[in-house]
């Protein structure tokens, strides 16, 4: 007797986790948001609430469509997924996403006739939507691009264009510029025997394709960069994550006043959304001094009272010399690790230690990997050491459910020649500089884990 292919398991995967969902919106009584639906708020934090049972539902569906597309249109999904890139980026640079909330002609510097191809390529993929033939209309999935602001203030000022907005348009235009200029020289940085092998920023495929030799940060700050110095500062203000700070470790349980320094917290994003809840800490903003100068200008000009009442102050600091702050309650490092090389990591994570009191805590806000295999079970011992695997005939990692963390290892191979890490990976580095690993907390995609330790 043949034996069934993974197709009727799947279906059951999906059929179980909507009817989850679509019961647990019924008890509620709300729906669950469709493409066509605004993006507010509300409907986002419906989508988040029930973001654990999408999951298995995602990978599932991605998994029937690996099984049933013809091999040639799923590789062609592939090799040409950077198209996509470029089509965002397109629609992006063209502030079409404000073009269409404002509904009318505008001015734009696009030919319509490449535009409209390029939009409806985005269509098939469930961004924006044509209502007719060449006539498009913004959904769900394209308002992340919209600024909110109005396309004749974003034509005055093309620079402010990222200002106070939400953090999406900028990480898209970062990636169709430099990230995917760089993203060119990949194979050529990895076969040439002069970068192959390098664990520098300096040798990766970004400076190859700009023909220079520095690592990103430096980069960003040479002349002629100002635009995209700005623009990455906004992209990761942007990429709040709520759960990924707000969630896990327990800010409340800290005594009043105590300092809570972020490591390279770039324009104070999280800070003051921390500040938002928590007024009985101080949080200090350590970055470059390019950039912690932009950002205590850029809050205090817009009026923020955490930043004018000192609840939130920034501090000019080059996290590989020594530490400044020697009575934090906690460091933490959002998007800092991953960028830099474990030799790198390991002088960061030494001059933290040199500066942690014996009740200070660590926590780094990163991707943590996951193998697609089956767990060894190394981590049990550890709270939320072990990521969740998986029902079979699931990916044991749950596929493109789970791949963000995926997509930005691949990315980090380009912009800074560094990669994400597993747990072993981070442990490696917390014990060879005196810290302790003592949890994990773990959130659904989107949101990044924390990992905490402690001094040895
Ligand atoms: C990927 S961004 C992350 C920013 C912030 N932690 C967040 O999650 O939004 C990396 C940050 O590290 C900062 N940085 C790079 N090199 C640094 C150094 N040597 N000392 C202090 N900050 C540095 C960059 O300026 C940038 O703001």
């Amino acid at each position: 007797m043949l034996t069934s292919s993974d197709l009727p398991a799947l279906l059951r995967i999906i059929t179980n986790g909507i009817t989850a969902i679509e019961s647990s919106c019924t008890q509620r009584g709300i729906r669950y948001p469709s493409l066509d639906d605004s993006l507010t708020p509300e409907s986002l934090a419906i989508q988040e609430s029930l973001a654990e049972e999408a999951l298995p539902v995602i990978a599932a569906a991605h998994q029937v469509m690996a099984t049933l597309m013809s091999s040639r249109s799923f590789h062609q999904k592939i090799i040409y997924g950077s198209q996509q890139s470029v089509a965002i980026g397109v629609a992006e640079a063209g502030h079409v996403a404000e073009i269409l909330r404002e509904a009318g002609p505008k001015p734009t510097a696009l030919s319509p006739r490449k535009l409209s191809h390029y939009l409806r390529f985005l269509t098939t993929l469930h961004v924006f939507k044509e209502i007719s033939p060449d006539v498009f209309a913004n959904n769900r999935r394209s308002a992340v691009l919209d600024t909110g602001k109005s396309v004749k203030e974003i034509l005055a000022d093309p620079d402010a264009k990222y200002d106070g907005a939400p953090g999406a348009a900028a990480i898209t235009g970062t990636n169709s510029d430099e990230f995917l200029k760089g993203a060119g020289h990949t194979v050529d940085t990895l076969l040439d025997p002069a970068t192959s092998h390098s664990q520098e920023s300096a040798d990766s495929p970004l400076q190859r394709a700009f023909g220079k030799k520095m690592d990103l940060f430096a980069w960003y700050e040479l002349p002629g960069n100002e635009l995209r110095l700005r623009r990455f500062g906004h992209a990761m203000r942007g990429v709040q994550l709520k759960a990924s700070i707000l969630g896990g470790f327990d800010w409340a349980a800290l005594l009043q006043g105590s300092v809570v320094v972020d490591v390279g917290g770039g324009f104070g994003g999280l800070d003051l959304e921390l500040a938002k809840d928590h007024k009985h800490l101080q949080y200090i903003c350590q970055d470059r001094p390019q950039v912690a100068e932009q950002a205590n200008k850029m809050w205090r000009d817009q009026g923020n009272q955490d930043v004018i009442s000192g609840v939130v102050k920034f501090q000019p600091h080059d996290f590989f010399g020594p530490q400044p702050v020697k009575n934090a309650a906690v460091f933490y490092m959002r998007y800092i690790l991953h960028d830099w090389s474990d030799a790198h990591c390991i002088e960061i994570l030494t001059q933290l230690r040199a500066s942690a009191t014996p009740d200070t805590k660590l926590v780094v806000i990163d991707a943590l990997l996951q193998n697609n295999c089956l767990s060894d079970g190394k981590w049990k011992h550890i709270p939320g050491g072990e990521a969740e695997v998986a029902p079979a005939p699931l990916l044991p990692n749950f596929g493109i459910a789970k791949s963000d963390e995926a997509y930005v290892d691949i990315l980090v191979m380009t912009v800074t020649n560094t990669q994400e890490r597993t747990l072993d990976e981070v442990n490696t580095l917390l014990e060879a500089t005196g810290w302790k690993l003592e949890r994990v907390h773990r959130f659904p995609p989107p949101s990044l884990p924390q990992v905490v330790a402690i001094p040895v």
